[in-house]
């Protein structure tokens, strides 16, 4: 990847998720004009961009938490405000290779017949928001024609050097290494208590609320130990696969403490984390799974422990919710994002529920309860249901035991208390 440092400044890959394409757009910024290498990518470039008017949005500024709540209201802010003929597209600009140097964005293709209104909307985010946009330019120069990027509209104090020159566009292909798994990393998931913990430090001043879950989060991990002596076993599955009603099943059974994750001294703070973009939400159902891992500790110094769901059902979520597109596109199995954190306490047994797509909307329908966006989501949309299930079952060390849960109520209990005996020794 040494050809993307080219020039001071200009060395981030752009990548556009284009709607029609399996595989992103992935270009760079040079100086000079010169010739593609990539020429299939070219084509796609040209097609693209076409002869619309186009502009690429990037955040800035601030800290990370101040950045992904830029992000979330510029997603509702370009959906509402702009005219129906300006598509919106995800753009993500990177270092290949570097964690920390994602930054996502938007690209837009405006194909509206007069660029007034979409200018002025644009004017209007870049007085509200820490935004850097950029505008694209067809050039002939040297018998070639080229694609230069410039800022657009007044600069910022915050803008990085480099970037308001004029740059040329040059399609490259797309490097291996995907930057949505560099992306999920710290930002999606996390794989320690004290980065989950930082980002809700971040957010003090921002949201009130952090520091009551900071201060819970003190309380119940002071003697935290990740050693745990009767069997604890995690039941996992989407909504309405059957976890409430085999939990408190097997609770009876085995005599076992049930617990779950989110924990209840969470429960008044759900609903107002679940509003927040990724970053913040995801950092509080991680900080839920161990003050569960800490009760978790106490608990199986007397009996079995089952838990439902943990950190399974917060990383399968957040990856699915990620990662755009198909299956297909989630990160490979082995990936470092299926990794089990470190520090967390490690159950004895994982089991998935699984039952049939229809079987799971019967059952959804029959109980007829209120549904997080994120329920909602699952129901309509079957790609996003099989991205949660596949991420479910990549996930490692332990990985998880598939239960075909579609038989009757007593039937999964009798399956489940067998392989319990049989794995744990119970
Ligand atoms: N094995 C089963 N056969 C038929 N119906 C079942 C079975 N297990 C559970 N159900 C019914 O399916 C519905 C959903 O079950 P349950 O609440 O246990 O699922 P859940 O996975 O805990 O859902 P959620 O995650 O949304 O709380 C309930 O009406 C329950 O009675
Ligand atoms: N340990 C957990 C439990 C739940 N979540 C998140 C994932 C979804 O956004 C939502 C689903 O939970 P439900 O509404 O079915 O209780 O909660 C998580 O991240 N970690």
């Amino acid at each position: 990847m040494s050809a993307v440092r080219l020039a001071r400044g200009c060395s981030r890959l752009f990548l556009l998720e284009l709607e029609a394409r399996a595989e992103p757009l992935c270009f760079l910024l040079r100086a000079e004009p010169s010739a593609p290498s990539c020429p299939s990518s070219t084509l796609a470039l040209l097609s693209a961009f076409g002869s619309a008017r186009l502009f690429s949005l990037l955040v800035h500024g601030g800290g990370r938490v101040h950045r992904a709540r830029s992000h979330a209201e510029l997603v509702n802010a370009l959906s509402s405000r702009l005219p129906p003929e300006c598509r919106v597209l995800p753009l993500t600009a990177f270092l290949p290779g570097v964690k920390d140097s994602v930054t996502r964005g938007f690209f837009l293709r405006d194909e509206s017949t007069s660029s007034s209104s979409t200018e002025r909307v644009l004017n209007e985010l870049k007085q509200s928001h820490a935004l850097t946009v950029f505008s694209y330019e067809r050039e002939e120069n040297g018998g070639g024609q080229y694609w230069c990027q410039e800022l657009w509209g007044c600069p910022t104090t915050d803008t990085e050097a480099g970037e308001n020159q004029r740059l040329y566009v040059t399609p490259v292909t797309a490097p291996q290494e995907n930057p949505t798994a560099l992306h999920i990393i710290n930002s999606v998931v996390f794989y320690r208590l004290d980065d989950a913990y930082q980002v809700l430090e971040e957010c003090r001043d921002i949201i009130p609320e952090s520091k009551e879950v900071l201060e819970i989060v003190n309380q119940q991990l002071e003697a935290y130990r990740r050693d745990i002596r009767f069997p604890v076993v995690v039941i996992k599955g989407l909504d309405a696969t059957g976890k409430t009603t085999l939990t408190e099943s097997l609770q009876q059974a085995l005599g076992a403490t049930l617990l779950k994750s989110p924990p209840q001294c969470l429960a008044a703070f759900r609903q107002r984390f679940d509003s927040e973009p990724p970053l913040i939400r995801r950092a509080f159902y991680a900080l839920g799974n161990y003050i569960t891992a800490a009760q978790i500790a106490r608990e199986s110094l007397q009996r079995p422990v089952i838990v439902d769901r943990y950190w399974h059902s917060t990383a399968a979520y957040a990856i699915a919710t990620a990662v755009s597109g198909a299956v297909e596109k989630l990160p490979a199995l082995g990936s470092e994002i299926y990794e089990w954190p470190s520090d967390l306490l490690q159950p004895s047994l994982v089991l998935l529920l699984t039952v049939s797509p229809r079987e799971r909307l019967r059952r959804l329908q029959g109980r007829g309860l209120g549904q997080t966006e994120e329920e909602t989501q699952l129901e309509v949309n079957d790609l996003f249901r099989q991205k949660v299930d596949e991420a479910y079952k990549r996930i490692q060390n332990p990985a998880c035991v598939t239960v075909d849960a579609s038989p009757s109520p007593d039937q999964v209990l009798q399956q489940v208390l067998s392989l319990i005996r049989n794995k744990c020794h119970l």
